[in-house]
């Protein structure tokens, strides 16, 4: 079995052990017998294995043992060859790179790429390393705006760059008021008091403000930190997402302006309940392991710009780890990232929209992958205190392109970019070991699903490259675009051949296992991600050993100085081979089907709420409805009463007229007949005896007049009679049509006209 990289393997295999802490669990994992440079290892199934697996042997382009320390990893997995390719040697332009790690969950990926409180992981010490290499030969983007310029349009991701002092001075300087986030899950937000405490990700040192008093806190930094004593203070009156520490050309505040407007129209996704807190400013790195004594070969003809993006594959989808900085305390959306063609970039696929931070110096970077860091998902589940539960991207971009001879009048080449991408993965893990629940249990669900697939890729490209050797072996497609995390992790693995020719990406795996750990979630890993596999001796029954004892006897050996196997073993072993790869496919289904079966439940419990609340919407509405139709009713009552009282009061007035021009006529009528009589009187007192017999026949002739006229009056008074009548009818009527009416108020108007019709006559209407 040959452990070296077969041509067609896009990735070179390296598997790390890390030293267990459990003591009482069986070892079942050890390696070949080689002191300089291992290759193999095998596994041995448990002692009371009701399977009855196989032993199986792997190979790796290198295995680590658990004493080999952060430095060793480094330097002797090909990490720095792949810094060396993305900077490019002289004239050349650069390669992009990728190292991840893969592992079982609490095996060590985090600490292999992010290391700890005391030691470096492989991101710092890329990091030290491109900026020991390339710090004579950085451009100045903060001071020199063309610069700046320059490098924006030359980025073909549509990413958002700006300088690091701007986009550390929009986290730090709004620390006191919350500025700055961390995503969590629910997992930290129940247990908020540990996760002050055990939640810290590795990576996260200590602060200052762990340490000392404010006073000395000042003095630690400025003397770690002279260069960043600029960002402590921001200036007052500045919105502090906007401030920039010295005089800053247009195109940074119109950048910053676009940046925080991108920002705020981020809205497809809502984080996890978040604990929005201050960050405080990291007081120190790990300086362990040193690293002072590294040369690479460098292209001194050209000039470098370092620019640092993270992104996090969360749940299949793309989220900013550097957007998320200037959000406010509350819990702010996130907007999922495409990973496409960009105009600038049409045959290649791009994360488009990251915010990317120009870095000048290694403290610089290495704030900016803190805060980065700060804003991933971890949570505490039963197997890793702090499991990370996304796959975390590092991107580290290096711009380059040729100095001109002259500064001031020489002309600088376009600008060239190649990325080395540091990959933390997220763990596979058992429900059952890892003991997670709810959204936890989900998110398993999505990194174990995109781990299958990835498995898968890992397969078949370990099967290509044993194809590629034998004569006539057909390649086969690796099928890479089933998830997000395989579409980023190989789709730079091959050439382009559109308008850019890139040479496709170098690519490292670094496998980690605890041998003390989870035998069948550590073998399952094991036999996707290896070069190469053979079942060597079959742990089986008896009877099998019987059969084997017969059908191998005699054993050859090969060259190697390893037993041939006959044909019957060659049969066993292809068999068991086909038995585990089915054991395997068994147990990826049985975990998808826990998963599914709690999506399921999920999903059943939250169609009740939606159909509790539907019933509930239905009844607020119905409750809303009739409320809204009383109103109205009220309304027109109100409308048909008002039209109905305005009829009332002109037929009121109508009758009151009528009866004031009777009243009027009467009295006149009465004033006429009270005048004629007193004038007569008069007359027949004034006049004298010797007129009596004129007299007496004056009185005749006044007395037949006077018949006269009363005939004429008791006419006039018959008319009125009648007419009084007909009045009185009408009266009737309308008393008739008052008592139909049922408001009080409506009594008070009918008396009204019998008052006002008391005139001279003193006859009330009841009297009429
Ligand atoms: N080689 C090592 N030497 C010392 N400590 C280690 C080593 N590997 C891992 N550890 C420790 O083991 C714990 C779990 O490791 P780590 O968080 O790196 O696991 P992980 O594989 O990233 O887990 P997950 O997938 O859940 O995020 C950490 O406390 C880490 O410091």
């Amino acid at each position: 079995m040959d452990a070296s990289k077969p041509t067609a393997a896009l990735f070179d295999v390296y598997l790390r052990l890390r030293p267990s802490s459990a003591t009482d669990k069986e070892r079942f994992l050890d390696v070949e017998d080689n002191p300089t440079a291992p290759t193999h290892v095998t596994i041995h199934p448990p002692a009371n294995d009701h399977r009855k697996r196989a032993i199986e042997r792997f190979a790796f382009t290198r295995v680590y043992e658990e004493h080999v320390g952060q430095r060793e990893i480094f330097e002797s997995t090909g990490v720095l060859p792949l810094v060396e390719g993305v900077l490019g040697g002289h004239g050349r332009a650069g390669r992009d790179g990728l190292v991840a790690t893969l592992g079982v969950t609490g095996s060590g990926k985090s600490h292999t790429i992010l290391g700890s409180k005391s030691q470096r992981g492989i991101t710092q010490l890329t990091l030290d390393v491109l900026f020991q290499q390339t710090s004579p030969y950085l451009v100045d983007a903060e001071m020199r705006p063309t610069i700046f310029q320059s490098l924006c349009s030359a980025d073909v991701s549509e990413a958002y760059l700006l300088p690091a002092s701007a986009y550390l001075d929009s986290i730090y300087s709004s620390g006191e008021n919350g500025g700055f986030s961390r995503a969590t899950t629910p997992a930290l937000v129940r247990d908020s008091a540990r996760q002050s405490t055990i939640y810290k990700f590795p990576g996260s040192f200590p602060s200052l403000e762990d340490s000392t008093s404010s006073g000395t806190r000042q003095q630690v930094f400025d003397r770690l930190y002279p260069s960043l004593a600029k960002y402590q203070d921001p200036p007052p009156t500045t919105p502090s997402h906007l401030s920039l520490p010295h005089s800053r050309p247009n195109i940074l505040t119109r950048s910053i302006a676009k940046l925080t407007s991108h920002l705020q129209q981020e809205s497809s996704f809502i984080s996890a309940p978040s604990s929005k807190r201050y960050m405080p400013r990291v007081s120190t790195f790990p300086q362990s392991p040193p690293l002072d004594d590294v040369t690479l070969d460098i292209d001194t003809s050209a000039e470098y710009a370092i620019v640092v993006s993270m992104y996090e594959v969360y749940n299949d989808r793309i989220f900013d780890l550097l957007a998320a900085s200037t959000s406010s305390k509350t819990p702010q959306k996130r907007r999922a990232l495409l990973f496409k063609p960009t105009e600038q970039s049409p045959d290649r696929k791009v994360v488009a929209g990251l915010r990317k931070v120009i870095c000048s110096t290694l403290d610089e970077a290495l704030l900016v992958l803190e805060t980065g860091l700060h804003e991933r998902r971890v949570a505490g589940t039963g197997s890793n205190a702090a499991s990370s539960r996304s796959h975390g991207f590092f991107c580290l971009d290096v711009k380059k392109r040729r100095r001109p001879a002259n500064h001031a009048a020489g002309v600088s080449g376009p600008w060239s970019s190649s990325t080395l991408t540091v990959v933390d993965l997220a763990g596979s893990e058992r429900a059952r070991t890892a003991k997670t629940a709810g959204a936890t249990l989900a998110e398993a669900g999505k990194i174990n699903e995109s781990l299958m697939y990835l498995g898968q890729c890992m397969q078949m490209q370990s099967d290509n490259a044993r194809n590629s050797l034998v004569a006539g072996g057909v390649e086969k497609m690796v099928p890479f675009r089933q998830c997000k995390l395989t579409e980023l992790l190989f789709s730079n693995s091959f050439s382009t051949h559109g308008a850019i020719q890139k040479a496709p990406q170098k690519a490292i795996m670094i496998v980690t296992a605890d041998p003390l750990g989870d035998f069948n979630a550590t073998s399952q890993i094991l036999r996707y991600s290896a070069l190469a596999r053979e079942v060597t001796v079959p742990r089986i029954p008896s009877v099998t050993s019987t059969f084997l004892s017969g059908a191998m006897t005699p054993h050859g050996k090969n060259a190697s100085g390893r037993t041939t196997p006959s044909a019957a073993q060659e049969d066993l072993e292809q068999a068991l081979t086909q038995l585990a790869r089915l054991q395997e496919e068994l147990e990826v289904t049985q975990v998808l089907l826990e998963e599914e079966t709690f999506r399921r439940q999920e999903a059943e419990a939250s169609w009740q709420r939606a159909e509790s609340r539907i019933e509930e919407v239905e009844a607020e509405i119905r409750e809303e409805l009739v409320e809204e139709m009383e109103a109205q009713l009220q309304l027109e009552q109100r409308r048909w009463r008002a039209a109905r009282d305005v009829e009332m009061d002109a037929q009121d007035e109508h009758v009151d007229r009528k009866l004031d021009l009777l009243t009027q006529q009467m009295s006149i009528y009465e004033d006429e007949t009270a005048e004629q009589e007193n004038d007569r009187r008069e007359e027949l007192v004034i006049s004298s005896p010797t007129k009596m017999g004129k007299r007496d026949k004056t009185v005749s002739t006044e007395q037949d007049g006077f018949r006269d006229s009363a005939g004429a009056s008791a006419l006039k008074y018959t008319e009125l009679e009648d007419e009084n009548a007909v009045l009185r009818e009408k009266l009737a009527s309308i008393e008739r049509q008052k008592e139909q009416m049922s408001s009080p108020s409506k009594k008070v108007r009918v008396l009204k006209p019998s008052r006002r019709w008391m005139g001279s006559a003193g006859v009330s209407l009841e009297d009429v």
